[in-house]
């Protein structure tokens, strides 16, 4: 293991390896950080910035996210990342296996989601659900290695009538890449069965995709970050949860479950 600068977050791997040709101490930080020196001067990836990594030949692959320059995200910067590979190769096959090692752990003890059931609504909004989730959303998906069942709606209360009956126990959430209306037909589905109490366990991911998205603005936006598919994805992929409150709306024997934005943390 290398030394590490003194005020440099603890190191989970510190090792010489070899960045575009040339040797240099790379180090992985607790934070979730590439730090390497390159041309006399020192670089890094973006905190908590790896999705994942693969192995090819000698070399090793992070798939990494880059704080994106430029801002296209909703006009702004602020939580936009885009995707980036970083290679680099270790020394030694020893090295290699420690690299290895120490990648797969940390990724494990993220808490991430490994599988994700997705309804894309090609209907919501300006109905460009479909464009957002193949040409922003999956790519960093399949980055992060995070397994999808994907379902296009195909008519109004079809997720509502999925969620209904789908095995809960199968994936780590669900995820709408639409606008509140399929959100609150899945919160609706969960309500409707036997095992609501468990199946409302299961996290709601949101990507914006309709009219208003209201609930996703507002969840995104106590976080400091813009409403854009981008940092929707990361945030899901980052395993980031808020509680919400439930109002149920009740006339007669009919009853409809509806979700309020920023109640409960
Ligand atoms: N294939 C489809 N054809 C017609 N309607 C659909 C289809 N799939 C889903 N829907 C319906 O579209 C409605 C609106 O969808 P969604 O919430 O995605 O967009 P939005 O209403 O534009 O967004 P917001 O609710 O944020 O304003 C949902 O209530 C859903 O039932």
């Amino acid at each position: 293991m290398d030394r590490q600068p003194e005020n440099d977050p603890p190191a989970i791997i510190s090792y010489r390896v070899l960045v575009n040709g040339v040797v240099t101490p790379l180090t992985l930080t607790v934070e979730g950080e590439l730090r390497w020196t390159e041309s006399g001067r020192r670089k890094t990836t973006a905190k908590k910035g790896i999705l994942s990594f693969v192995v090819e030949g000698n070399k090793v692959r992070v798939k990494t996210l880059v704080e994106r320059e430029g801002g296209i995200c909703c006009g702004g910067n602020v939580g936009d990342y885009a995707r980036k590979d970083f290679d680099f190769e270790p020394l030694s096959d020893e090295s290699r296996k420690l690299w290895c090692d120490k990648l797969h752990e940390h990724l494990d003890s993220l808490g991430r989601p490994k599988k994700l059931f997705v309804f894309v609504n090609p209907f919501g909004g300006k109905k460009s659900a479909r464009k957002i989730f193949v040409e922003e959303v999956k790519p960093l998906f399949e980055d992060a290695n995070i397994q999808l069942e994907i379902q296009e709606t195909k008519y109004q209360l079809h997720a509502k009538e999925i969620v209904r009956s789908m095995d809960v126990s199968k994936y780590d959430g669900i995820v709408c890449v639409s606008g509140d209306g399929v959100l609150v037909e899945v919160v609706n589905g969960l309500l409707e069965r036997a095992d609501w109490r468990t199946a409302l366990k299961l996290p709601i991911g949101m990507v914006p995709a309709g009219t208003g998205n209201g609930m996703i603005k507002s969840l995104l936006d106590t976080v400091g970050l813009r409403c854009c598919a981008n940092s929707a994805t990361i945030s899901i992929i980052r395993g980031h949860k808020r509680s919400v409150d439930v109002a149920t709306i009740a006339q007669g024997n009919t009853k409809f479950f509806s979700v309020l934005p920023g109640v409960c943390q």
